[in-house]
């Protein structure tokens, strides 16, 4: 594969609920090395997109496709509250095929929340159960990251925290797409997309000034 080939091409993407067209024919590539944000109203369409683009949910028509693996950090945790934090790790560790969990520890560094490795997650903050969702979702290091509005909850330090996780990954040459509802979060992508209509417009950051294309010279 040339280095410039799209980590993921989606092409004419559908969605209906009933009567209801969410999509109306999405296209989206995201390159290698790229931290790209869709942002849009409430109900435009942002998590449909992203369960999609995960397999989780099947498109009434169109194409998605990436090469190698991917993770996906869904808008609500789907943790298991009898559980520890370990035991997720070495669960997904299973489902993941890796032989350690070095990179997970490495993580739970990050994010800040070692403390709760022995915890269960039914005693846990909703902010901590993001971050151990945020984990799973990153701890194979694979090619491409769906991640949506993975900072919920986060207080401030691990909110900035993430942010240089993001970059870091980002210039690892990583994917990583990121749906966000704050304003200011925008300034942080390199390219910004708006779901609008169902359909996926370039966007405009909170000045109005478009931003998309900003590291796209290569
Ligand atoms: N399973 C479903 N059945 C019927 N309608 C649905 C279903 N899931 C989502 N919808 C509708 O599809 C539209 C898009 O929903 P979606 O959750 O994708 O939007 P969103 O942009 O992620 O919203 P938010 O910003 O509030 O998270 C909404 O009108 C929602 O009510």
């Amino acid at each position: 594969m040339p280095p410039s080939a799209p980590t993921l091409h989606v092409g004419d993407l559908h969605k209906s609920y009933g009567d209801h067209h969410v999509l109306r024919g999405v296209e989206l590539e995201v390159p290698p090395g790229r931290l790209v944000g869709v942002v849009g109203e409430n109900g435009s369409g942002k998590s449909t997109l992203l369960r999609i683009l995960a397999g989780r949910l099947t498109p009434d028509r169109g194409t998605v496709s990436f090469p190698g693996s991917l993770g996906y950090c869904p808008q609500h945790t789907v943790l298991n509250p009898a559980f520890t934090v370990d035991q997720h790790l070495r669960f997904f560790q299973v489902a993941y095929g890796l032989p350690d969990l070095e990179r997970a520890h490495e993580l739970l560094d990050i994010l800040n929340f070692a403390a709760y490795r022995r915890h269960r997650v039914a005693t846990l903050s909703g902010g901590t159960r993001q971050k151990l969702n945020l984990t799973l979702a990153l701890m194979h290091d694979p090619p491409l990251l769906l991640l949506d509005e993975p900072y919920q909850g986060f207080d401030w330090d691990t909110y900035e925290r993430f942010w240089d996780l993001a970059a870091t990954l980002r210039d690892q040459g990583r994917s990583v797409l990121v749906i966000s509802h704050i304003a200011f979060d925008t300034a942080r992508f390199d390219q910004l997309w708006r779901l609008d209509g169902g359909l996926l417009a370039t966007g405009a950051n909170t000045a109005g000034a478009d931003i998309t294309g900003v590291r796209t010279a290569d």
